[in-house]
């Protein structure tokens, strides 16, 4: 559905974007995650055809993306990361409004209003003006704009910031039930946890490149470990000589490393800790996350 070869933008001395590639499969969940500043509305933007590459090119649906190119772009829906909508009308003014930039007029607009309002589960509050609505409601009306045209691609770009849990919820809900009627979805966010609940594949932004891509199995696979294993200590120990582990890393009171297997490597670290001094007070082990990912990628935190 998407092939992005070789993206590049520049603002000025800044590469925002630098030879970006990835491939979304139609129906997939795609996720592009990266910290501020990684450069992943830039990309997005291209892919969306609001901006023009310096170099290389993005194919929706094997057509040729520019801001000029109107059969790409009917193929996209894209919500923005600032809400676009007009306050002082109701959301089903702001869809015939916007439904009309679309070509849509008439009867086709009174359903695809209706079918969008569904979708953003906002049909019973459709009369109201958009001043009324909560942060979230505003945030699934954007969403519902971007779906009047029925587009085959959708891509949001953090479309839950400064969203409550509730509302947060909800989309997720709206684009899964996307998802399953078959449309293919990126999702752009700086929220590792999110790319995880939503996303079957990601591509993993830093400094406007990509550092990886692939599956969520095959990105956790990247750290080559199979547990982390978070220690929380209230005596800290004299040295630290944990055999078996890797990647170890002290942050105040706690101890977190990495273990090929916990069987055969966790009883000798919890002696070796014992005979240092150590005083554990919590052990918690879990699966790679995409955060530790991250950080083995390149060296620092996500919310650095
Ligand atoms: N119009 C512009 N002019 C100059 N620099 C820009 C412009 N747009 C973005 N940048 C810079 O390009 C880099 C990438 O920005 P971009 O907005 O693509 O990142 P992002 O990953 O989407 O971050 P955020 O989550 O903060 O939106 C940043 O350093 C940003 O300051």
């Amino acid at each position: 559905m998407l092939q992005v070869s070789g993206l590049q933008k520049r603002y000025g001395d800044l590469a925002a974007v630098k030879n970006v590639s990835f491939e979304v499969a139609r129906g997939e969940r795609f996720g592009l995650l990266g910290p501020n500043g990684a450069g992943k509305t830039t990309t997005i933007s291209m892919i969306t055809g609001t901006l023009d590459p310096d170099g290389g090119e993005a194919k929706v649906d094997g057509e040729t993306v520019t801001t000029s190119a109107m059969g790409a772009k009917r193929k996209i829906g894209y919500v923005p990361q600032e809400i676009a909508l007009y306050d002082e009308i109701s959301a089903r003014d702001n869809l015939r409004f916007f439904g009309a930039l679309y070509g849509l007029a008439g009867l086709d607009i009174a359903r695809a209003s209706d079918r969008a309002l569904e979708i953003a589960g906002l049909r019973d509050r459709d009369k109201e003006p958009v001043k009324n609505y909560s942060g979230g409601m505003k945030r699934r009306l954007n969403i519902a704009v971007a779906l009047l045209h029925d587009p085959e691609l959708l891509v949001f770009d953090e479309p839950t910031v400064g969203v409550d849990p509730q509302s947060r919820n909800l989309i997720f809900e709206t684009l899964l039930n996307l998802a399953d009627e078959g449309k293919t979805i990126i999702y752009t966010t700086h929220y590792m946890e999110e790319v995880e609940r939503l996303c079957q594949r990601a591509a993993v932004m830093d400094h406007g490149e990509v550092v990886a891509v692939g599956s969520m199995a095959d990105l956790q696979r990247m750290l080559g470990q199979e547990e982390t294993v978070v220690i929380d200590l209230d005596l800290l120990p004299d040295g630290l000589e944990l055999p078996g582990a890797k990647n170890v890393r002290l942050e105040g009171q706690t101890l977190s490393f990495q273990v090929d297997d916990l069987t055969d490597d966790l009883p000798h670290i919890l002696i070796a800790l014992r005979e240092s001094g150590a005083r554990i007070t919590s052990i918690k082990c879990h699966s790679p996350s995409l955060e530790e990912v991250f950080l083995h990628l390149t060296g620092r935190s996500m919310r650095d």
